[in-house]
């Protein structure tokens, strides 16, 4: 047997159910997430991505089921077992101090070091490496609170990687960019993906999951309605499911294929 065989994916979701207070969200839910993917999440609104996400963090438990992160169940990790196997980008959301945007990215440094134990030059390096691998390193000096939301998406990515997990969990990682960022975004969850990371991300943009996923997953009434690679299965009939649109089969509405693919003309 191969060791790719033998490595347990990142991230594994197995019969994963969760319920807020009586309502049932997910009734039975498997994923797995592993190197080199990109899984893309869609679903209606409520449909229970960003819960599944929250369950993926730790942040809410499973009612039933259970979660693995390298082949070790979620339960039995610590928040900084976690966080070293598994970063999360939020929404570009409003720092309440004016930090600037190296700062922000230094705080993925916390999950390796701790609270109490000052930043060092390879932490500083490792911050100064996220930017460069981004191609952001201009917006280093910046205050976090004057950025742009897509220049802010790009911080909190950064912040990702130094981080160091091997898994990125995104939340709608292209809500707040323009169409040119949104493809370059793709393109950056590509390389990634090619370098060895896995990425779990939802969207609301089946185009973009055409675009850029290895895998989509079809989340709906708490159960997956279908999972497998994107230009299978995201179909006008799966759409019409999914989101009760008719869609012409070819090109899909609004769809707009980079020339190329996703790369950028230089
Ligand atoms: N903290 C909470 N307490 C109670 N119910 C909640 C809570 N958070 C979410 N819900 C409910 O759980 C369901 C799933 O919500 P969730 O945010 O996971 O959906 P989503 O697929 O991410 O939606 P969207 O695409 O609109 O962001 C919704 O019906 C929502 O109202």
């Amino acid at each position: 047997m191969s060791v790719e065989a033998m490595t347990p994916p990142f991230l594994q979701l197995r019969g994963v159910a969760f319920s807020y207070r009586g309502h049932a969200v997910l009734k039975g839910l498997s994923l797995d997430v592993g190197r080199s993917e990109i899984v893309a999440l869609l679903g209606g609104n409520g449909a229970g991505k960003s819960t599944l996400l929250r369950l993926a963090l730790g942040l809410l438990s499973p009612a039933s089921g259970e979660i693995f992160l390298e082949g070790r169940a979620i339960s039995g990790l610590t928040r900084r077992e976690i966080a070293r196997r598994l970063a999360y980008v939020p929404q570009a959301h409003v720092a309440p101090f004016p930090y600037e945007a190296r700062d922000v990215v230094m705080l993925g440094r916390l999950a390796e070091n701790g609270l109490f134990r000052a930043p060092g030059a390879s932490d500083h390096a490792c911050v100064a490496a996220a930017f460069e691998r981004l191609g952001v390193g201009h917006l280093a000096r910046r205050r976090y609170t004057e950025l742009s939301g897509g220049e802010r998406q790009m911080v909190l990515i950064a912040r990702a990687l130094a981080q160091g997990a091997p898994v990125l969990v995104l939340d709608e990682p292209a809500a707040a960019l323009d169409f040119g960022r949104q493809i370059e975004l793709l393109r950056q969850l590509q390389q990634l993906a090619a370098d060895g990371y896995g990425v779990l991300m939802t969207t609301h943009h089946p185009d973009h999951a055409l675009a850029s996923a290895t895998r989509v997953v079809l989340l709906k009434d708490g159960v997956v309605l279908r999972q497998g690679r994107p230009a299978e299965t995201l179909t006008p009939e799966s759409i019409f499911d999914l989101y009760g649109v008719r869609v012409a089969a070819s090109p899909l509405p609004g769809l707009f294929v980079a020339a190329g693919g996703l790369q950028r003309p230089t």
